[in-house]
């Protein structure tokens, strides 16, 4: 690209220079390294197509084999490492052969709780050609974006065993909410909801609601609704037009997102941001879904889910019209009935991704 400058009088043209990203790419486990390899080879696509940006990716073999050799899931530097890029293109992590726990917190967690990712962003609408299993719910008639908290709560890994083994062996797991955590958390979702066009946030909990009343009167065009989470589940369910911006906590959201996205068609589709939003650190962009190892290895891994996070990532480094480009090419496809096993479809994890790429090249 060029563009054509007036100095004294002279036209002179000089090439401009284009945004380049460095992308960390961390693929972790099971399809985590199906949909991620698809999502890179789309994103690619996408530098092709609109030659405003370029994107330079690392790869990262982080993940449980990694640990089962060494002992880590990561090497002990990767925090610098991860600091060195502009966002984090993560996959998955879990393995049938390591205990949940250690591979959330030796991979995702360990990612996220120090680089202050506080807000995550789950997005969920029914894409167009696909369908809810809710009767009469159509594509518009579900358009949410949970916020989950994603510091604290539920997942500040406080507790731990007492008598481990006994009869009489204790376990406590503690939960754990700060006026800070909670008020940068409600600033955050009110600011996402008074972008939305319905202005509207639901939310519930005891501290939160002192807080969130307070962040409140800083976002007067926001209409503002409490919820019990229990009563949450059946409106989404009974009631999904009355919702929009959804605020909860960080185990409370990520089972209402697993939720959101099985309503709205599959989890096969679902996006995350891991935002820090005051953007001191890079910011990490993965599906919502986890490893699938009864899928892994067969080509069925739907990587929409991945590509719409690619999708948000792009949103966020500021490259608006190659996200949306993104979405577009995504929709056609989905309209064109090529879609994976978990949609109704037929198509392969590839044979979706070639379809994509195809149509950002005709964008
Ligand atoms: N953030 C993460 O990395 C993350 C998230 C969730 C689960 N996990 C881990 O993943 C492992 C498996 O967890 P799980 O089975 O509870 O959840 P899962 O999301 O991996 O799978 C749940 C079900 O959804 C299906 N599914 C998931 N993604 C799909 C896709 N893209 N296309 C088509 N079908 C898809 C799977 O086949 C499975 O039947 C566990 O070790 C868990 O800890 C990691
Ligand atoms: O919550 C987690 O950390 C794991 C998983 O359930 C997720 O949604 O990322
Ligand atoms: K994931
Ligand atoms: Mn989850």
């Amino acid at each position: 690209m060029s563009s054509t400058n007036q100095t004294n009088g002279h036209a002179i043209t000089s090439p401009t220079l284009k945004s380049a990203y460095k992308i960390a790419s961390i693929p972790g486990d099971g399809i985590g390294t199906e949909v991620i390899s698809a999502g890179v080879e789309v994103l690619k696509a996408l530098t092709k197509k609109f030659d405003s940006f370029e994107l330079e990716f690392t790869d990262f073999d982080w993940g449980t084999e990694r640990y089962l050799k060494t002992g880590r899931y990561t090497p002990e530097d990767y925090l610098s490492i991860l600091k060195g890029s502009d966002a984090i293109f993560f996959g998955s992590v879990g393995s049938p052969s390591v205990p949940d726990h250690i591979s959330l917190w030796g991979l995702r967690l360990a990612i996220c709780q120090p680089l202050q990712q506080y807000a995550n962003v789950r997005p969920t609408r029914i894409l167009p050609g696909t369908k809810s299993p809710l009767a009469n719910c159509k594509t518009g008639d579900l358009d949410w974006v949970i916020v989950r908290e994603n510091s604290e709560g539920e997942y500040a890994g406080q507790g731990g065993r007492t008598h481990i083994g006994c009869d009489h062996e204790v376990a406590t797991e503690l939960s754990i909410f700060t006026r800070t955590g909670v008020r940068r958390i409600a600033q955050f979702a009110f600011s996402v909801a008074q972008k939305r066009p319905r202005k509207m946030l639901n939310l519930w909990m005891v501290m939160w609601d002192e807080v969130i009343l307070e962040v409140a009167k800083g976002f007067p065009d926001v209409k503002l609704d409490h919820m019990l989470v229990d009563a949450m589940t059946v409106r989404m369910v009974l009631d999904p037009r009355s919702l929009d911006t959804i605020l909860a906590t960080n185990l409370h959201a990520d089972i209402l997102s697993d939720l959101a996205a099985a309503l709205a068609g599959s989890i096969g589709i679902a996006p995350t941001a891991n935002l820090d939003p005051t953007r001191k650190n890079p910011s990490m962009f993965e599906p919502i879904h986890g490893s699938a190892f009864d899928i892994t290895g067969l080509g069925l891994a739907n990587p929409i889910a991945t590509f719409w996070t690619a999708s948000e990532m792009l949103h966020w480094l500021g490259e608006s019209e190659a996200a949306l480009g993104l979405m577009a090419a995504v929709e056609n496809v989905c309209t064109a009935g090529i879609m994976t096993r978990d949609l109704g479809g037929k198509a392969s994890t590839a044979e979706v991704t070639e379809a994509v790429i195809k149509e950002i090249m005709n964008l």
